[in-house]
C-alpha cells in the first residue's frame, strides 16, 4: 500500500509545482501589454475612432452612459454595432471600443460571469442592445449558471413583457433555450416567422454539466444564427471545447483590461496598420450599468410593449359583419375571453362548467374580465337566449356600460336586474327568484317525462341565466366583521350551494367573483363540496387563491392577464402541457369606449318589442317618493286605497313599501326609532298618505310632542296645507281628535314624551283599534320601545295596534313587540318593517327627505 501513497503524493507536489509556475507566468504575460506604437500617431488613431464611433455606434449603442438620459430613444431598428468598451491605448488617448454584434455577428468572452468584470460588461452590452432596439424588437434569452443566477436580476421587469424571460440556470434550462433557438433559425420551422425581430441569447455562464453536445448545438446556431436574427453573447466559452464559437468577436480578459479578437470577416489590423490579430489596444472592458438606469430602461420597454401589443376589446367579440344573435344557448353560452399565444380562448357556461369563480386583488381588472365576459354574451346570445342579473355588493359604479345613465337612455336588453352596493338581503331575494325559476322549470321538465334544460328548450322559450355576484366576500359577513360567517351570512351560504346544485342541469349559471378565496376557500366541508359545483376558475393578479393550493401559475402576473382554469384550479407537473389551464391576455374593456358604445347601440336597437330596462337598485342611494311609481299613481287618483309609503324594497322588483291604510283595526303606522331619521320617515309616510285622498277630502292633524321634531311637523302642514285641511294641535288637540268623524290621520311626533305616555292608555288603543273602521288612522313616531311596548298589554295582538317599522332600532329591543328574537342590526339608510302575519320583516330605504329630493 505504501507505494501507490507515495506515488500519489509525489504526482500532487508536481501538480502544485506546475500550477504556481503557470500563475506565475500568467502574471508575467499580464504585465505585458501591446506595445503602444508611435504615441502621436496613437492620439491621432484614438481620434479618428472616436468619430468613427459616434457614426456606428451612435446614442444607446455607443455613447457614455453618463450622457444618456433614461427617455433617450432607441434608433430606428437594432443597432449593427455595440460598445463594449473602451480602448486605451495611451492613459490619454481613449476611445468607444466597439464591435459588430447585431446582424452580423455574435460575441465570445473567455471568462464567465462569476467575474464581476465580465458581469458588469454583459450587463452594460445588454442594456445597451435593449435600450437602442425598439421595444419589442429586440427578444434576449439569458443563461446564468453562476449560482444565484442574478446576473440579470436587474432586468426583471422586462419578464412580464415576454422579452427576457427569467434566466435558465441549470442544464435542462439551457437546452431549452437551444431549442427554442433552433426553432428560431430553422428554414421551415412552419410558423409564421417575425423577421423583425431579432433573438440574443446571452449566457453568462454555462450551467453544470454542459457537455460536448450541449456546445455543438451552440456552435452550429452560431454558424447559421446569424443570417436569421439569432445572435449569441457567451460569457466563459471553455478553453476546453472541441472549436471556438464560430463568427463571433472575442473577447480576453487580462488583469486590469481585455484584449478584443477581430470580428468575423474583418481586422482591426487595417485601422492601426499593424498587423491583424485583434485590436492592437487594451481594452477597459464596460463597466456595470447603474441600477436604477436599467430598471428605468426596463419598465420603459415593458411598457411600451406591452401598450403596443394591447389587444382589442373587438377580438372578444363576434365579427360586426355576422348577423346578431345568430347562436342558440341550448348546449350553453360560450364566449371569448381572452387571447393565448395569438389564439383566441372561449369558455363556456354549460351543464359541465356550469359554474365561474374570477379572483383577483383591488385593480387587478377584475371588473374589466367580467365586463368582456358580459359584453362577449351579449354580443352571441339574444335575450330569448340569455337574461343576466348583475351584482354588485361592494361600492362604487360598476356594470355602467349595460345600463341607463344619465346621458344615455338606452341599456343592454339582456340585463334584468342590476344592483351596485347591494344589500345581502338583496342577494337573497335574488336567490328566491332564480331557485323558483329552477324549481319551474324542473316542473316543466318532470310534467315532460324528465327533461333536462336542452330537451325542455326545444318546446319552450328558457332562456339561459346568467347572475354575476361581484365582491363577494361581504356576502358572507359584514366588513370587518371577522372571517366566520355571521347568521344571515351561514343562510345565504346554503341558499348559494343549493342553488349551484340545482342551477346547472335548467341553465342557471353564477360568476362569482372577488378577492382571495372569494370567502369560499376555507372552513367547512359543505363549503369545499360547493367548490365542486366551480369547474371554471379565473385566476388574475392576486387571485391564485381560486386555483389549488399547489397550483401557482397564477403568481406574479400582471394587469390585463390571467390563469383560466377549467378543472376547479387543478395544477399539474411544472412546466407541463396543461389542457386544462391556459394563461390570458385580455383587453382593456374600458379602453375601448367606441367598441363599447358601437355594441351597446347595436343591441339596444335590437331588442324585442316592449322590453324594458334593467331594474337597478343602488345601495347607496336613497329614493325619491316624487318618482315612485306608486305615489305616481296615488296622485292620479288610480290607488285602491290609501296607504302610507315608506321607500323601496331592499329587493329585485324595488317594489314600493306600503303600509296600506283600510279599514281593519290596526291598519296604523307606529316608527320607532331614537333620532330624526325616524321623524322623517313618518313624515313623507304622511305625504304620501296625502297622496292617496283626493284634494280636500281628508283631515291632517299634526302634533310635535318634542322639540326636536316641531322643524319636520311644521315642514308637513305646510307641504299639505292647500291639499287638505291640516291642524297642528298639541297633546290635549290630538287627544280631541278622535273620535271624530270622516277620513282622518293623525300624524304625531314623540308619543313617548312623559305627557304622552300618561295619555289615558285606553284612548290610544281605542284610537289603533277603532280608528280605522271609523276612517281614522295613526302614523306615529316613538323614540324608545318600551312606551310603544307598554301598549300592547298582556292580552294584545300587535296586528291590531299598527304595523311597526324600525329606523336605526337593534333587533334585540323590539324583541318583546314582536314576540320573538329579531335579527336586524340597523344601519344607515336601511329601515325594517314588520306588518301583518308575516313577521319576517321587509328591508327598506326609505324615502330621501323632500329637501335631498331637490338637491338630487
Ligand atoms: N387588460 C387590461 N390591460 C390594461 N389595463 C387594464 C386591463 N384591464 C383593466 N385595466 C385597467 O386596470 C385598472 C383596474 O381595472 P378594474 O377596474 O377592472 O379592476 P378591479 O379589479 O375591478 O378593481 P376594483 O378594485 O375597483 O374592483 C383600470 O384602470 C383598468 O382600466
Amino acid at each position: 500500500m505504501a507505494v501507490p501513497k507515495a506515488r500519489t503524493g509525489r504526482a500532487a507536489a508536481l501538480h502544485r509545482r506546475a500550477a504556481a509556475i503557470v500563475t506565475a507566468a500568467a502574471e508575467v504575460l499580464d504585465e505585458i501589454r501591446p506595445a503602444p506604437a508611435d504615441q502621436r500617431r496613437q492620439y491621432e488613431l484614438a481620434d479618428q475612432l472616436r468619430s468613427a464611433a459616434e457614426v456606428l455606434a451612435p446614442g444607446w449603442a455607443g455613447s457614455s452612459l453618463e450622457s444618456l438620459a433614461a427617455e433617450t430613444p432607441p434608433g430606428e431598428g437594432p443597432p449593427a454595432f455595440v460598445r463594449i468598451g473602451t480602448g486605451a491605448p495611451l492613459d490619454d488617448a481613449r476611445f468607444p471600443a466597439v464591435v459588430p454584434l447585431l446582424g452580423t455577428a455574435h460575441l465570445v468572452v473567455d471568462t464567465d460571469a462569476r467575474e464581476p468584470r465580465v458581469a458588469g460588461l454583459l450587463r452594460s452590452v445588454l442594456l445597451r442592445l435593449l435600450a437602442a432596439t425598439p421595444a419589442g424588437c429586440l427578444l434576449v434569452r439569458a443563461v446564468d449558471g453562476t449560482g444565484p443566477g442574478e446576473v440579470f436580476a436587474p432586468f426583471g421587469a422586462l419578464a412580464d413583457a415576454g422579452l427576457l424571460p427569467p434566466a435558465a440556470r441549470d442544464l435542462a434550462g439551457l437546452r431549452a433555450v437551444l431549442t427554442e433557438a433552433e426553432q428560431w433559425v430553422a428554414p421551415d420551422a412552419g410558423r409564421h416567422r417575425r423577421r423583425d425581430r431579432t433573438l440574443l441569447v446571452m449566457v453568462a455562464k454555462l450551467p453544470e454539466l454542459t457537455g460536448p453536445d450541449d456546445l455543438a448545438r451552440l456552435v452550429a446556431l452560431a454558424e447559421s444564427g446569424r443570417t436569421s436574427g439569432l445572435h449569441l453573447v457567451v460569457a466563459g466559452w471553455p478553453s476546453t471545447a472541441r472549436s471556438s464559437l464560430p463568427q463571433a468577436t472575442t473577447v480576453t480578459l487580462r488583469n486590469g483590461y481585455a484584449l478584443i479578437g477581430d470580428p468575423p470577416g474583418t481586422s482591426f489590423g487595417g485601422l492601426g496598420g499593424g498587423s491583424s490579430g485583434g485590436l492592437n489596444t487594451p481594452v477597459f472592458v464596460a463597466e456595470d450599468p447603474p441600477v436604477e438606469l436599467v430598471t428605468t430602461v426596463c419598465r420603459r420597454l415593458a411598457e411600451q410593449v406591452e401598450a403596443g401589443t394591447r389587444l382589442a376589446l373587438a377580438g372578444l367579440l363576434p365579427e360586426p359583419e355576422t348577423p346578431l344573435w345568430s347562436v342558440s344557448s341550448a348546449a350553453g353560452l360560450s364566449t371569448t375571453v381572452g387571447d393565448a399565444g395569438g389564439r383566441p380562448v372561449p369558455v363556456g357556461f354549460t351543464e359541465l362548467t356550469p359554474h365561474w369563480l374570477v379572483s383577483g386583488r383591488s385593480k387587478a381588472g377584475r371588473s374589466a374580465f367580467v365586463t368582456n365576459v358580459l359584453l362577449g354574451l351579449t354580443a352571441r346570445y339574444g335575450p330569448e337566449e340569455l337574461a343576466c342579473h348583475l351584482v354588485d355588493l361592494g361600492p362604487g359604479e360598476s356594470f355602467v356600460e349595460f345600463l341607463q345613465t344619465e346621458r344615455d337612455r338606452s341599456w343592454i336588453p339582456q340585463v334584468r336586474s342590476a344592483a351596485l352596493a347591494a344589500d345581502r338581503e338583496y342577494v337573497l331575494e335574488l336567490f328566491d327568484q332564480l331557485e323558483a325559476e329552477v324549481r319551474r322549470r324542473e316542473e316543466a321538465g318532470q310534467r315532460a317525462g324528465g327533461q333536462r334544460f336542452a330537451e325542455l328548450r326545444e318546446h319552450t322559450a328558457l332562456p339561459r341565466i346568467v347572475c354575476v355576484l361581484d365582491n363577494l366576500p361581504l356576502l358572507f359577513g359584514e366588513p370587518g366583521a371577522g372571517p366566520a360567517p355571521d347568521r344571515l351570512g351561514t343562510t345565504v351560504l346554503a341558499r348559494l350551494d343549493t342553488l349551484a346544485r340545482t342551477g346547472r342541469a335548467y341553465g342557471v349559471h353564477l360568476l362569482l367573483a372577488g378577492e382571495g378565496d372569494l370567502g369560499l376557500g376555507t372552513g367547512s366541508g359543505s363549503r369545499d363540496s360547493m367548490l365542486g359545483q366551480f369547474p371554471v376558475r379565473v385566476a388574475l393578479p392576486g387571485g391564485g387563491a381560486v386555483l389549488e393550493p399547489s397550483n401557482d401559475a397564477a403568481a406574479g402576473l400582471p394587469v390585463g392577464s390571467a390563469v383560466v382554469n377549467t378543472a376547479g384550479g387543478l395544477g399539474g407537473p411544472r412546466g407541463a402541457t396543461r389542457g386544462h389551464e391556459r394563461m390570458v391576455r385580455f383587453p382593456d374593456p374600458f379602453d375601448a369606449v367606441e367598441t363599447v358604445t358601437e355594441l351597446r347601440r347595436r343591441l339596444w336597437a335590437a331588442r324585442p318589442e316592449g322590453s324594458a330596462p334593467p331594474v337597478v337598485f343602488a345601495g347607496d342611494a336613497r329614493p325619491s317618493l316624487r318618482n315612485d311609481p306608486r305615489y305616481r299613481a296615488a296622485l292620479l287618483g288610480r290607488a285602491a286605497e290609501p296607504a302610507a309609503l315608506l321607500g323601496r324594497a331592499v329587493d329585485v322588483a324595488r317594489s314600493t313599501v306600503a303600509v296600506p291604510l283600510g279599514p281593519a283595526a290596526g291598519r296604523n303606522l307606529a316608527v320607532l326609532g331614537p333620532g330624526l331619521a325616524a321623524a322623517q320617515l313618518l313624515v313623507t309616510a304622511a305625504r304620501a298618505t296625502a297622496a292617496h285622498h283626493p284634494p280636500g277630502t281628508a283631515r291632517f292633524v299634526i302634533a310635535a310632542l318634542t322639540e326636536e321634531a316641531r322643524a319636520a311637523a311644521a315642514g308637513l302642514a305646510g307641504g299639505l296645507t292647500g291639499q287638505h285641511t291640516v291642524e297642528i294641535v298639541d297633546l290635549a288637540g290630538l287627544v280631541s281628535a278622535w273620535p271624530g268623524g270622516g277620513p282622518t290621520v293623525l300624524v304625531a311626533f314623540g308619543l313617548d314624551v312623559p305627557s304622552a305616555t300618561e295619555l289615558p292608555g285606553q284612548w290610544l288603543r281605542s284610537l289603533l283599534r277603532e280608528g280605522p273602521p271609523a276612517g281614522t288612522h295613526l302614523l306615529g313616531w316613538w323614540r324608545s320601545v318600551p312606551s310603544f311596548a307598554a301598549l300592547l298589554g298582556p292580552e294584545a295582538e300587535l296586528g291590531e295596534l299598527a304595523a311597526v317599522v324600525a329606523v336605526d332600532m337593534p333587533g334585540a329591543q323590539l324583541t318583546g313587540v314582536l314576540g320573538r328574537p329579531v335579527q336586524w342590526r340597523p344601519r344607515p339608510g336601511r329601515a325594517m318593517l314588520w306588518d301583518g302575519p308575516d313577521r319576517q320583516g321587509t328591508l327598506l330605504v326609505p324615502f330621501a327627505a323632500e329637501d335631498e329630493e331637490k338637491v338630487a
